[in-house]
C-alpha cells in the first residue's frame, strides 16, 4: 500500500555553554494539532522529500537551508486502522546549517528545546521511541500503529530490512562553526566548511 508521502526535519543549534537544542513548534492546526513537533507536511506533487524539507522548514520558521545540508536519518510510517486516512510515511532529517532568524507561522511558534529535555509528554507518542535515538545520530526506519484513539501507540516494529546505509552520522567530531550573517544563534557546522 502506498502512503500519502509527508516530511519532518529537526533543526539542530549550539548554545554559547555547549548544550545542543533542537526546534519544536506547538502544531496550530491540521493533524496532531496542538503536539509539539518537527518542521514539515505533505510533500507536493513531483517533490522529493529533501525538497519538501527545505520548503517546509521555510515556510513553518523561516529558516532557509541547502537541501546538501538535510542528513536524512530514516523513514517513519504511521498506520492509523481506526482512521485511515491519516495513515502517512514519513522521511525524517535532521538539519545542523542553516541561516535567517526563526519566526512564528501560521503552522506553528519555533521554540528551543535542550537535547535531554525534549517534551515528549506534549508530542506525538511514537516520537519517545524514536527522536532521542535520532537527534543523538542513530537512524530510524519503523513502522508505529495508533489505537482507537488516534493518539496511543498500540504497536511498533522497526523494520530489519532497512540498513540505514543511506543515513550520515549527524553527530561526528564538530570540525568547526559559525555564525551566519543572519542568524543570531551559532550554527553548528560538521562539515567545517
Ligand atoms: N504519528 C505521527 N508522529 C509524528 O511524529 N508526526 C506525525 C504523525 N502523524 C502525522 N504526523 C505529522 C507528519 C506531517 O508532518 C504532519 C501531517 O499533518 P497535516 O496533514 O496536518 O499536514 P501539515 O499541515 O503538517 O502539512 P502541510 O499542510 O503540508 O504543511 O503530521
Amino acid at each position: 500500500m502506498t502512503l500519502p508521502q509527508v516530511c519532518v526535519s529537526y533543526i539542530l543549534r549550539r548554545t554559547d555553554d555547549g548544550r545542543t537544542q533542537v526546534m519544536l513548534g506547538r502544531k496550530k492546526k491540521g493533524l496532531g494539532l496542538g503536539n509539539f513537533v518537527g518542521l514539515g507536511g505533505k510533500l507536493e506533487p513531483g517533490e522529493t522529500p529533501v525538497d519538501a524539507a527545505v520548503r517546509e522548514i521555510h515556510e513553518e520558521s523561516g529558516l532557509s537551508v541547502r537541501a546538501s545540508d538535510l542528513v536524512p536519518m530514516g523513514r517513519l510510517r504511521y498506520w492509523f486502522p481506526h482512521r485511515p486516512a491519516w495513515s502517512q510515511e514519513s522521511s525524517v532529517f535532521v538539519c545542523s546549517i542553516w541561516s535567517g532568524t526563526p519566526k512564528e507561522s501560521d503552522e506553528l511558534n519555533p521554540e528551543w528545546f535542550d537535547q535531554g529535555a525534549l517534551p515528549l509528554a506534549e508530542m506525538w507518542d511514537d516520537a519517545k521511541q524514536w527522536l532521542p535515538g535520532v537527534l543523538a545520530g542513530k537512524p530510524i526506519f519503523a513502522d508505529f500503529t495508533f489505537g482507537a484513539d488516534l493518539a496511543t501507540v498500540v504497536e511498533h516494529s522497526a523494520q530489519v530490512d532497512q540498513p540505514g546505509r543511506e543515513c550520515q552520522d549527524h553527530t561526528g567530531p564538530i570540525r568547526g562553526s559559525r555564525i551566519t550573517s543572519e542568524s543570531p544563534a551559532l550554527v553548528v557546522d560538521h562539515n567545517g566548511s
